[in-house]
């Protein structure tokens, strides 16, 4: 049978996901993509179930909506509290942090080095615990439209991804989709705005500092331009691009997802500084990216993975709510 392991790109191995979704050869695809979660908390996965032409329209309607002028995207408003995490941010206004919860380190970290990206968010339209918040009718057509009909379809890819995790741990194959009924997930377009060399390279301003993501999943697309980079989980502190490659969508294990597994798979940090190579003018291009966040149903508690805990390994953590969990992250980011 022939591998799935198709390269590496940067230590991130480049998986074949089509036996899996053919069904010719599931179980080499499922060790792939936990072996790599183990490794390096990322994959790039091709021939995985996302059309090109739908993502390629939602870049356009991403560039769209951030092409819009300050006022227009204004009226999709995020609210202040980081907890409802819908609608459009504005430069600056989100900074991750990293396990900081206390306000007035929050502040101070924000202030240091603001983020300089732009962002909308959005999720199901029924979620009644985080309503989504849209433009006006007329501002852009289609834009909502896309929108949703993208978180869908990242939702069905979500879910056979999930599958395969499930056949990486020897478990059934729906066993994490039970977990993932709502969903409880959300689509973020982001875009960093073009900035110069100088600027990010004194660190003055930012375009995504280091973090790892809450979530128990994180499927993303990015644009050629580059400029994401994660931590090399065997020398901590040290950095390697995570370019783009044709095709690709990269998933990556978020924190939720590294407790739920009794910290067998890890959830690595990762940050987007300048690409190497682009400078045109001192200037850095923009970028544009959509991550799209997995998260498992609020209202469910998890426990350790089967399997991924023995008598000799015991189980590092109490059993946790989705819900709490991600409330506490999301607090901390505005
Ligand atoms: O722009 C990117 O590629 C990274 C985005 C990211 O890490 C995030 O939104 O959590
Ligand atoms: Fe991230």
């Amino acid at each position: 049978m022939s591998d799935v392991t198709l390269s590496t790109t940067n230590g991130i191995k480049v998986v074949d996901f089509r036996p899996f979704v053919d069904g010719t050869n599931k179980q080499a695809v499922a060790d792939a993509i936990l072996n790599s979660f183990k490794d390096t908390g990322f994959v790039y996965l091709i021939n995985h179930p996302v059309p090109k032409e739908k993502i390629e329209e939602m870049f356009v309607l991403s560039k769209k909506f951030f092409d819009l002028s300050m006022e227009k995207k204004q009226l999709a408003p995020h609210p202040p509290s980081g907890t409802h995490h819908r609608g459009y941010s504005a430069p600056g206004v989100e900074k991750i942090s990293q396990h900081i919860y206390d306000m007035d380190e929050l502040a101070k970290n924000r202030i240091k080095a603001p983020d300089v990206k732009e962002s909308f968010e959005c999720g199901r339209e029924e979620d009644e615990n985080m309503p989504n918040i849209w433009l006006p009718d007329g501002i852009l057509p289609g834009f909502k439209e896309t929108c949703l009909d993208f978180f869908w379809l990242l939702y069905e890819a979500e879910l056979t991804i999930w599958g395969a995790m499930a056949l990486g741990f020897k478990l059934p194959e729906d066993y994490f989709k039970a977990y993932h009924t709502k969903p409880d997930n959300q689509l973020r377009l982001l875009h960093y705005p073009s900035v110069t060399a100088e600027d990010l390279a004194k660190e003055t301003i930012t375009r995504i500092g280091a973090h790892s993501d809450f979530g128990s999943m994180t499927l993303l697309m990015q644009d050629d331009v580059g400029g994401l980079e994660i931590e090399n989980p065997q020398k901590p502190g040290t950095f390697t691009p995570a370019p783009y490659v044709e095709g690709a969508i990269m998933v990556n294990a978020g924190d939720f997802l590294a407790r739920w597994s009794n910290d067998t798979i890890r959830s690595t940090i990762h940050r987007v500084r300048a690409p190497s190579g682009k400078f045109v003018e001192g200037m850095i291009p923009d970028r544009y990216s959509i991550p799209y966040f997995s998260s498992a149903d609020f209202d469910t508690v998890v426990d350790c993975i089967p399997g991924t805990w023995s008598e000799e390994n015991p189980k590092k953590y109490e059993p946790i709510s989705a819900k709490d969990y991600v409330m506490q992250r999301l607090a901390a980011s505005y």
